[in-house]
């Protein structure tokens, strides 16, 4: 299936065996900077050489790449990480030039976040690369559609602990209401390809818990907060309905007695310190109240549009089972059952997948890629049963003529 046109420069054939890569993207935002390349083993002179192809009418006569899309992110504050990194892969030795130029042209890449109209001056110097900006939201929504129609298993639901895997429509999958959960939080209603609008966003996001976090716990890395969450018990710092109304459930309203009634207040009335309290209890005090307010105002925005799916990415998420239970239950209890929450396997690379595909507008040769993609290995969570966002795609690239 053609997912976009993807214009670029052809790419060097290969010298030896080793992995080709090339094609890198990047998304760099106000937390992570989000990676995506290409690599291939085969360069063939057309299709028709490459048995393992679908060859449509279409796709005849054309340069055919077989390989994977890669995923890798870096923190944005350990940029240099990340410049090592593409240094390192040799990322760019056959990244797109400048049509018709030799191979010491102008090397450009696509860029999209905040971090490409922050950043063009240290890639220039450190890497001697020009950053072409790509814009975000475009970007989120692309990668977004990509996702949602090339790739399976890729989205699914999250309830009681159970993740369902769906196969979404390719007829049925527009209008719906992407959240993306980064450092801040933006809401966006897609009605087709390149079709959407930001109806809303909160900077009550991804930053507000790790920044928070950080300050009312020792963790020092975003992982260990989320982790400690896991053991903990929110009950000790949220004041639940219960708490206020004598242990009964308030059914009137719908209110069960351990409904959280009022995020954090607990502590008000108890006669401690934040040294006396639990880091594991305030890591999940703090994850439900982000998650069940994005949850909430995620299905505000669904419900002032009519929208029934809401999916949900960034990397806030983290496949983590807390989260995607809390923002689930939360779209389930304010749409009555209406709304449904998905989650995404590569939550945290739309911006990223977006920008790889961009080179279309801004790129040379005619180039396509074609995302008839499979997951690598094909379709198997890893053994420990999280969600591996980082997972490679099989994919072709076509390279018109
Ligand atoms: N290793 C990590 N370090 C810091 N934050 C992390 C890490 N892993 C996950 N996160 C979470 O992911 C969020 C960033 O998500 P994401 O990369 O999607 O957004 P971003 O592009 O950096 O932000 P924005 O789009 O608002 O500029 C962080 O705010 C934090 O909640
Ligand atoms: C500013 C961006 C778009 C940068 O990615 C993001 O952090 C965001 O959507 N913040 C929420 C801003 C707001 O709508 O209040």
């Amino acid at each position: 299936m053609e997912i976009g046109n993807t214009k670029l420069t052809e790419i060097s054939k290969p010298t030896n065996s080793e992995a080709q890569i090339s094609h890198l993207a990047l998304d760099i935002g106000g937390s992570l900077i989000k990676l995506v390349y290409f690599s291939t083993n085969s360069v063939d002179s057309s299709s028709s050489s490459n048995e393992s192809l679908p060859a449509s009418n279409g796709d005849r006569g054309r340069h055919v790449l077989e390989g994977k899309l890669h995923f890798a992110k870096f923190e944005t504050e350990k940029i240099n990480d990340c410049i090592d990194f593409i240094r390192s892969k040799q990322l760019l030795h056959t990244g797109p030039q400048q049509h018709g130029a030799s191979g010491s042209a102008k090397c450009i890449i696509k860029a999209t976040g905040g971090g490409a109209y922050k950043f063009p001056d240290l890639f220039k110097e450190k890497l001697g690369i020009s950053l072409d900006k790509a814009d975000e939201m475009d970007c989120l929504v692309a990668g977004s559609n990509f996702l949602l129609k090339a790739v399976h298993p890729e989205a699914f639901t999250y309830m009681d602990g159970q993740k369902e895997f769906v196969k979404i429509d390719h007829d049925d999958l527009y209008p719906y209401l992407l959240v993306n959960i980064g450092s801040g939080v933006s809401m966006i209603k897609v009605d087709g390809p390149g079709k959407f609008e930001r109806v809303s966003g909160t900077n009550v996001g991804g930053g507000t818990f790790w920044g928070l976090g950080k300050l009312l716990t020792k963790c020092k890395n975003f992982d260990e907060l989320l982790e400690l969450s896991h053991q903990g018990n929110n009950r000790v710092i949220d004041m639940l309905v219960g708490d206020i109304y004598g242990g009964m459930d308030y059914t009137k309203i719908g209110l069960i007695s351990t409904a959280i009634a009022s995020s954090f207040s607990k502590v008000i009335s108890d006669d401690k310190e934040l040294k006396d309290y639990k880091s594991e209890d305030i890591s999940r005090s703090l994850l439900r109240m982000i998650s069940n307010n994005i949850g909430q105002i995620s299905y505000l925005n669904a419900l002032r549009f009519g929208l029934k799916r809401i999916i949900f990415a960034g990397f806030f998420i983290r496949g983590h089972a807390d989260t995607m239970d809390t923002i689930a239950v939360a779209v389930h209890f304010w749409s009555k059952g209406e709304a449904k929450a998905m989650f995404l396997k590569h939550e945290g690379f739309l911006g990223a997948l977006g920008s790889f595909m961009s080179y279309e507008k801004h790129g040379f040769d005619d180039l396509k890629v074609h995302q008839s993609v499979q997951q690598s290995p094909a379709g198997d969570d890893p053994p420990n049963g999280e969600l591996n966002e980082n997972q490679s795609i099989d994919c072709s690239v076509y390279l018109s003529q």
